[in-house]
Formats: C-alpha cells, sequence, structure tokens
C-alpha cells in the first residue's frame, strides 16, 4: 500500500456548507427542539458543520406536508409529461452543480472527490433522467375476463413514502429512492444517514429550483433511532423504502407491521463471493477482484468480500494480489493520486479494525495490510486475508470495509455449495470463459444480481437487490419504480359485446 499526503487544498476549494436545516415543505427550517448535531469530516475528524436534529415532531410536520401534497396538492395530479419536464430540469441542476456536490460527499463520507464529481454525480443525473422518460409510460393492462365484464388494472402512486438511506452512498442511495417515487406521482419524506446529510440538503433545494412543488420532498436530518423510527411507525406514511443493515431492516418490518402495515421494501448487507475459476486471464481478473473488495473503501453493500479462487490459478492469482495491493494509494479524497480514503467515521473504522484482528486471532494469513495509518482520519490499508476458512468470522459477516477473505477451491460443485453457505444473498461475480460454467453457477447462486465476467455493472435499467437476509424489492430499473405503485383493478359490466 502507497500513501498519498496531497495537499488537497491547493487543487480545490472546499465550498461553503450552505444548506444545515431540515427542509420541510418547500422551506429550511430549524427542528422544533431547536436541536443540532454535529457531522464530521473522517479525514481529520474535524466537524464540518452543525445541522438541525429532527425527531418525531418535525417527522410529524414532514409527513403532514407530504400529506397534504399528496392528498390536494399538484404533483400527483400534473400531466406525465409535465413531471417529466421537472425532473429533467432538476438532473441538469444535479449536473450543473456537480463539483459542489461532491466536495459535499468527499467531506461527509470520505468519498474520492474525483469520480465522484466526474462519474457518480453524471450517473446520478441519468438516474433521474431515466425515471423521467418512465413518467408517461405507468399504465396498467386491459384484462381479459372470463364473463361479461370489461376489466382493467389502473397503477396508482402509492401515497407517502419515507425513504430511509445509509451514509456509503449518499448521492446515489437519494436519487435511486427519490427518482422512482417521483415518477409515479408519490410524495416524500429523505432521511439521510446521520454520518451525511449535506447532499440530501443540497439536492432539496435543486428540486424545488427545477420546480417540483412544496411538500412534495421532504428531508428530515436527525437520527435513526429517532427521526427514523419514527416515520417507520408513522400512521400517515405509506410506504418505507429502506437500505441500510439487516439489523435495523428487522426494526422497520417490526414497525411498519405494528402501525398501519405499511409495505417495506428494504435492501440489507451483503457477504458476496466473487469466484473465480481456472480458465480466467489472472491479469485481467485480479485488478477486478481487487476493486470488487476496495472499491469506495469496502464500503458498498454489494462488495466482493469472499473471493473464491479455484486451485490451478490460486498462487499466482494471490501473488498478482498482492503486488497490485502495494500500489493501491490511500489517502485524501481530494487528492487525485488517492484510491481510497477514510471510512466514514469512527464507529465503523473501529469496528473494521475489530474484524481484522478477529482473522488474525482465527488464524487467517495476513497477505497485505492488516493495520490502520498512523495519521489523523479514519484510513485503513486494504487487507488481504489468504487460506480463509468458511466458519471463521471474517468470512461470515458483513465488514463493510477494505478487507477481502480469499479461499481456495476445486470443483463447480464445492463452489456454489460454499458460496451459497451465508444468510445473505445480495450479489455475486462469475469469473471464466467457459460459458456452461457461467451458465450453471450464475443460476445456482442464491443471489439478486450476479456478474459474469464484470463487477458493480450497475445501471439505471438494471434492477438491485438481494435474496435472503439481504432484503426484498428492488431499487433501479422498472421493479424500482413499480414499489412506488399499487394496482387497481377496475371492472364493469358489458352487455351484448360482440367477444369477451
Ligand atoms: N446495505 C447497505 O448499503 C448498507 C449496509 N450497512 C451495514 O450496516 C452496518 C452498520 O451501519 P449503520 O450506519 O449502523 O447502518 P444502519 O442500518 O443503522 O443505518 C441505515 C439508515 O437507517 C437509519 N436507522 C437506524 N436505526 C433506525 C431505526 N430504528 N429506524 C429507522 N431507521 C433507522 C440510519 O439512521 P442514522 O444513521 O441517522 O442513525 C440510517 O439512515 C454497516 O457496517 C454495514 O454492514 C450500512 C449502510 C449501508
Ligand atoms: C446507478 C448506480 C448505483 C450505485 C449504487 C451502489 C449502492 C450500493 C449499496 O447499497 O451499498
Amino acid at each position: 500500500m502507497a500513501e498519498s499526503n496531497g495537499n488537497s487544498e491547493t487543487q480545490f476549494q472546499i465550498p461553503k456548507i450552505k444548506f444545515t436545516k431540515l427542509f420541510i415543505n418547500g422551506e429550511f427550517v430549524d427542528s422544533v427542539s431547536g436541536n443540532t448535531f454535529e457531522t464530521i469530516d473522517p479525514r481529520n475528524e474535524e466537524v464540518i458543520a452543525r445541522i438541525s436534529e429532527g425527531d418525531k415532531e418535525d417527522v410529524d410536520l414532514a409527513v403532514k406536508a407530504a400529506r397534504e401534497a399528496f392528498d390536494d396538492g399538484p404533483w400527483p395530479r400534473l400531466s406525465p409529461s409535465e413531471r417529466r419536464r421537472i425532473m429533467l430540469k432538476f438532473a441538469d441542476l444535479i449536473v450543473e452543480n456537480a463539483e459542489e456536490i461532491a466536495a459535499l460527499d468527499a467531506m461527509d463520507a470520505g468519498k474520492l472527490f474525483a469520480p465522484v464529481k466526474n462519474m457518480d454525480i453524471p450517473a446520478a443525473a441519468e438516474v433521474i433522467r431515466y425515471y423521467a422518460g418512465a413518467a408517461d409510460k405507468i399504465h396498467g393492462t386491459t384484462l381479459k375476463m372470463s364473463c361479461e365484464l370489461q376489466g382493467y388494472t389502473l397503477l396508482e402512486p402509492i401515497g407517502v413514502v419515507g425513504h430511509i438511506i445509509p451514509w456509503n452512498f449518499p448521492t446515489q442511495m437519494f436519487v435511486m429512492k427519490v427518482g422512482p417515487a417521483l415518477a409515479a406521482g408519490c410524495t416524500m419524506i429523505v432521511k439521510p444517514a446521520e454520518q451525511t446529510p449535506l447532499s440530501a440538503l443540497y439536492y432539496a433545494q435543486l428540486a424545488k429550483q427545477a420546480g417540483v412543488p412544496d411538500g412534495v420532498i421532504n428531508v428530515v436530518t436527525g437520527f435513526g433511532s429517532t427521526a427514523g423510527a419514527a416515520l417507520c411507525s408513522h400512521m400517515d406514511v405509506d410506504k418505507i423504502s429502506f437500505t441500510g443493515s439487516t439489523e435495523v431492516g428487522r426494526l422497520v418490518m417490526q414497525a411498519a407491521a405494528l402501525s398501519n402495515l405499511k409495505p417495506v421494501s428494504l435492501e440489507l448487507g451483503g457477504k458476496s463471493p466473487f469466484i473465480v475459476f481456472d480458465d480466467v486471464d489472472v491479469d485481467k481478473v485480479a485488478p477486478l477482484a481487487l476493486v470488487g473488495i476496495l472499491y469506495n473503501k469496502g464500503e458498498i453493500c454489494v462488495a466482493g468480500s469472499r473471493l473464491f479462487i479455484q486451485e490451478g490459478i490460486y498462487d499466482k492469482f494471490v501473488k498478482k494480489l498482492e503486488e497490485m495491493a502495494k500500489t493501491w494509494v490511500v489517502g485524501d479524497p481530494f487528492d487525485p493520486n488517492s484510491h481510497q480514503g477514510p471510512q466514514v467515521d469512527k464507529k465503523q473504522y473501529e469496528r473494521v479494525l475489530s474484524y481484522i484482528e478477529h482473522g488474525k486471532r482465527e488464524g487467517a494469513k495476513l497477505l497485505t495490510g492488516g493495520n490502520a495509518l498512523d495519521r489523523k482520519g479514519y484510513f485503513i490499508e486494504p487487507t488481504i486475508f489468504i487460506d480463509v476458512e468458511d466458519d471463521m468470522t471474517i468470512a461470515k459477516e458483513e465488514i463493510f470495509g477494505p478487507v477481502l477473505a480469499v479461499m481456495k477451491f476445486k470443483t463447480v460443485e464445492e463452489v456454489i455449495k460454499r458460496a451459497n453457505c451465508t444468510n445473505y444473498g445480495l450479489a455475486a461475480g462469475v469469473m471464466t470463459n467457459d460459458l456452461n460454467i457461467a451458465n450453471t453457477v450464475s443460476r445456482s447462486i442464491r443471489a439478486g444480481v450476479i456478474w459474469i465476467n464484470c463487477y458493480f455493472a450497475f445501471d439505471p435499467d438494471c434492477p438491485y437487490g438481494g435474496y435472503k437476509c439481504s432484503g426484498f424489492e428492488r431499487d433501479l430499473g422498472m421493479e424500482g419504480l413499480h414499489k412506488y405503485l399499487q394496482v387497481k383493478s377496475v371492472a364493469t359490466p358489458i352487455y351484448n359485446s360482440p367477444w369477451l
């Protein structure tokens, strides 16, 4: 591993933080309690800003605004083409402000500034455009009734949606949840993670500038156990769309069940297998495997955190991983030379380091890394454990950090069994030139997303989400839109029709 100490401030002027209050009914407002909380820069552990701390009373106000905007406001009643026009304007504004938003996510979440500015934010605008394009293509079906009835379905917006989002992709999470809900004609309350409130507030005002009416998008910053919980148990919220830990996903479902039985969608954790067969070109696939775990410092639910390598290329592959990890640069996310910034906060940093200690204690062999960087901020070395056993903690639990568990396998049947031996089922990578193996493995793995000879192949049209304890329902694609719609069946008698 190499360390960057580039002076980022000379390369980019950090913007002033403009928005720190709750966004309710089209206005930035203080929380009812007047309380605030600190958002911390993981590069240096310093306070970036104090943010209004919303709790139950603020959630009540935000839900009231969203309820009125849904029941009586213009958004659900606008022509779909008008909704599309406003959403396209919103997407343009996102791109125009990419540099400032990227800086907010880099400061708040420790994400790499340049790729966020040049790729993630334009891609986020594309997600909004994708759903803008869907707004006027939402329609039900004509039914083939079995007697003299005419029947059809209508797809209606589900109503007021609560989006609870995590800190690892503040921008992508915002657009993946808000984009389809807007296209469907819903109104909403977004509860960003306490670690990363800045860009969500920025997006809310851009949406207003684009013409999204007041009350349609509300943002309540604050804590999960108060603001998030209040949203989940609110009687006037019609749907919760949640991304985060499996543990909190359970609480979300419980709260929904105990209140108004609102439907929930859950996108939760993972322990995804990245499977490499003997026939691949090691020089091509090893970089992909490394990025599969180190991208976004391992803070991604679909990280390829269990690397299964077939025995014939195991030694060569491991050697290549080691060489590459040595040139991987950890440092300031504003430094263009950095490949990896700091973990999001102290809690995650300590959590990842404690998993590394588990790995060492349980006898996995440390190939690279294994330590924090000796500097301020939450920086951790890219850490690769080899000869890992399936029952070791680092092979079973989601670490959400730059820690890879490498395992050897012999046969197709064996690796399918071992890859499926997890409570999670989010994603998997299958690397082979053998079409039959690719087909067999991709159909056998119990996960919501399979990438063959690629990894992190996200696309607005490609739904993603989990099997098993990784959750249910999907983000992105048309499935990501349909979760904000409900089906109404309409039937009426017909008389003297020439046919049914
Ligand atoms: N699937 C994914 O993409 C993610 C998975 N994770 C996994 O979860 C682990 C822990 O991360 P953590 O930040 O604690 O994740 P959480 O699941 O706690 O946080 C996700 C979101 O849920 C909110 N939340 C927390 N408690 C409640 C509640 N009782 N009711 C409603 N909302 C709530 C959080 O609010 P707040 O942050 O303000 O408390 C945040 O907005 C990670 O190490 C990783 O393994 C984490 C993030 C994303
Ligand atoms: C269109 C790009 C979407 C990227 C989303 C990545 C999120 C992963 C996660 O849930 O951790």
